[in-house]
């Protein structure tokens, strides 16, 4: 999919700024805090709902107005469409073709943003909810059931910590335990699926960037033991949970980690590899979205220079060249452009919030 203009006003210290990203790779350079991020917050805003700086959506309204928009005509598989999130008057109100739509669900259904950014390395180092997310952003744009079959999940688990907290009888929470189970079951069935069919473009994506550590391997942990099936895992922990208050076994507290050959835990990784280990597997994402959804997800790449030295920068640009996919890359200094296509490149500079194209 490929964004063909991008307007936003009112984002951090961009006041307003209309530009047209180019099909391939889009560089925004500019001095530090000039604005370049928040372009890139903008477009992952339409695809997440939120900011990855930040889960507070507010944060990024410019100091001083009380309003905001993000516009973007995306051009995908489906067709072409105009996507639109903005803030009036205290609300948000996400837009597909000119209509509001109900749910913001059904504006982050239409375009697919993956971005690598400094606090990426979160995803090797951070909490398991990182990883969830990550794992479910995939799911919510695969699997047509996934968001209402986790919405049940996330219905019957509140019901069931309520009760918990309540000190009712434990026969009471049979029937949550069985919805949990249900619903909990197809979840873990997706996430294993998941991690399995991403763990081949992991590996290629690992040989290309950290090829000292060796072969990759993913081990996924569902979050309740695994000699035990959901339902029975749940009326087992009935008693513990009601002392704790909530429910301490299930898909909410699913898990994964890679492991290398030369470097078996986490902690065996240098700060470097954690984050190249984290772009490793936001790109294995994004290839396996484009074989699953025929199309690339747009990829977003914050302050590349700063987070990769020269060789594996040039490893990453040939890959990202290869694949056609839109990649929009900001610096405080130019890319070497060597292999880029000038009908496919586009340089903006920002300065002081002035997107400018170049
Ligand atoms: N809500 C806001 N309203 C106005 N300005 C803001 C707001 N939030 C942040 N800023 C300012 O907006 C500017 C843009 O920040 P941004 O992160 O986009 O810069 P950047 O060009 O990516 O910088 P760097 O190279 O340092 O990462 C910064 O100067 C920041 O202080």
């Amino acid at each position: 999919m490929e964004i063909l203009e991008l307007r936003l006003a009112n984002v951090r210290n961009v006041e307003f700024a209309e530009l047209m990203p180019a099909p391939g790779i889009s560089e925004f350079v500019g001095e530090n805090g000039a604005g370049k991020t928040s372009v890139l917050e903008s477009v992952f805003m339409l695809s997440h709902g939120r900011s990855f700086r930040s889960v507070k959506r507010e944060s990024l309204i410019q100091f001083g107005a009380d309003s905001l928009d993000v516009f973007a005509r995306l051009r995908g598989a489906a067709g072409e469409r105009r996507l639109g999130l903005s803030r009036r008057r205290g609300d948000w109100a996400a837009r597909v073709d000119g209509r509001e739509v109900a749910s913001l669900a059904e504006l982050l259904g239409e375009i697919a943003v993956v971005c690598f950014e400094p606090g990426s390395h979160a995803l090797i180092s951070g909490a398991s909810e990182e990883r969830r997310h990550f794992v479910d952003w995939a799911l919510f744009h695969v699997e047509p059931e996934y968001m209402e079959v986790s919405r049940r999940y996330r219905r019957a688990l509140k019901q069931r910590n309520t009760l918990l907290r309540s000190g009712r009888a434990v026969a009471e929470l049979e029937s949550w335990d069985v919805e949990l189970a249900r619903s909990g079951v197809l979840l873990d069935n997706w996430r294993d699926r998941y991690l399995r069919e991403l763990l081949p473009e992991l590996q290629q994506l690992c040989l290309l960037l950290l090829p000292e550590l060796g072969a990759p391997d993913l081990r996924y942990s569902r979050g309740w033991l695994p000699e035990l099936d959901l339902l029975d895992a749940l009326r087992e922990r009935r008693i513990r949970d009601l002392e704790r208050g909530h429910t301490s076994t299930g898909p909410h507290r699913a898990d994964w980690k890679i492991g290398f050959e030369l470097a078996p835990e986490r902690e065996h990784l240098s700060r470097g590899q954690e984050k190249l280990c984290a772009l490793a597997f936001l790109l294995a994402q994004a290839a396996l979205f484009s074989r699953q959804r025929g199309e690339w997800p747009v990829l977003c790449l914050d302050d590349l220079a700063s987070e990769l030295d020269a060789g594996h920068q040039r490893r990453v640009l040939s890959w990202l060249l290869q694949t056609g996919a839109q990649v929009m890359i900001t610096g405080t200094a130019a890319l070497d452009q060597n292999g880029f296509e000038a009908s496919s490149y586009q340089m903006f500079h920002v300065e002081r919030g002035r997107v400018l194209a170049y």
